[in-house]
């Protein structure tokens, strides 16, 4: 599904990420993990292609996307939820809905019904300014914008940051349900050792730009998270 192979990156000279290699297989939820300013966004970045890489190359359903602008990745099937929403804030909610369509394959019958559901706050704030969400209620909102193209990749820039418990239950059950679904893979970016832990299959901790450490989400257990993630 993705395969990010030998990649370097960063901004202008500085160099960031060093030789990082990663996969995500179809279906799996695989979480990024890290210490603040170790690189987790950089590299979602990189992934969708805001950031270009300096080298080393991105594959995804086997081809090889590195060169490629973001919204051809886009359009390929990569969904994308940054860190801070980015919610167009003078947008009605709807109309940022239907921006996340601008990279599906079949816009002619509207957001699909795939993506608002698991959202049932959303359409009856439809005609209210993106600006006017709360942050629980925009991250809702970005989640479903990106789902709207109905991806196959999604890629998750800390999705509970800074929100309410009760709206990180429920983004959780969403990352279930789509887990259960089986046909979209998701790499998500997570501060929260719970979360990953609910959630993940498999996941990989960033240092310094680096992947320090791997493994399936069972043997993610107390010394990685004090050698690697306590501050
Ligand atoms: N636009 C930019 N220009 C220059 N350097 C940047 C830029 N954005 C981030 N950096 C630097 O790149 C490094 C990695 O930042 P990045 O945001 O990828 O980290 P992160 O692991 O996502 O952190 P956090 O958990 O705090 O979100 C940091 O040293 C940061 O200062």
């Amino acid at each position: 599904m993705l395969s990010v192979k030998h990649i370097e990156a960063g901004y202008g000279e500085s160099i960031i990420l060093r030789d990082i290699s990663l996969e995500v297989k179809p279906g799996q939820v695989v979480c990024l993990m890290g210490r603040n300013g170790v690189g987790k966004t950089t590299l979602t970045k990189t992934i969708m292609g805001t950031i270009k890489a300096k080298s080393g190359s991105i594959i995804y359903d086997e081809q090889n996307i590195t060169k490629l602008a973001p919204y051809e990745r886009a359009k390929l099937g990569i969904g994308y939820v940054p860190q801070g929403r980015e919610i167009f804030a003078q947008l009605s909610v709807q109309e940022n809905l239907l921006l996340g369509l601008e990279a599906s394959r079949d816009r002619k019958n509207g957001v699909p019904a795939s993506a608002i559901d698991k959202f049932p706050v959303l359409p009856s704030m439809y005609q209210r300014k993106g600006g006017d969400l709360s942050g629980g209620q925009q991250q809702q909102l970005a989640f479903a914008r990106a789902l709207a193209s109905k991806p196959k990749l999604l890629l998750l820039d800390e999705p509970t940051e800074g929100i309410q418990p009760s709206i990180v239950y429920d983004i959780q059950e969403v990352i279930r349900s789509i887990k259960q679904q089986g046909d979209t893979a998701i790499l998500l970016v997570e501060q929260s050792i719970e979360f990953v832990k609910s959630v993940a299959d498999y996941y990989y901790i960033l240092e310094k730009g680096a992947i320090v450490a791997e493994g399936s989400i069972d043997t993610f257990d107390d010394s990685v998270v004090r050698q690697h993630l306590v501050v």
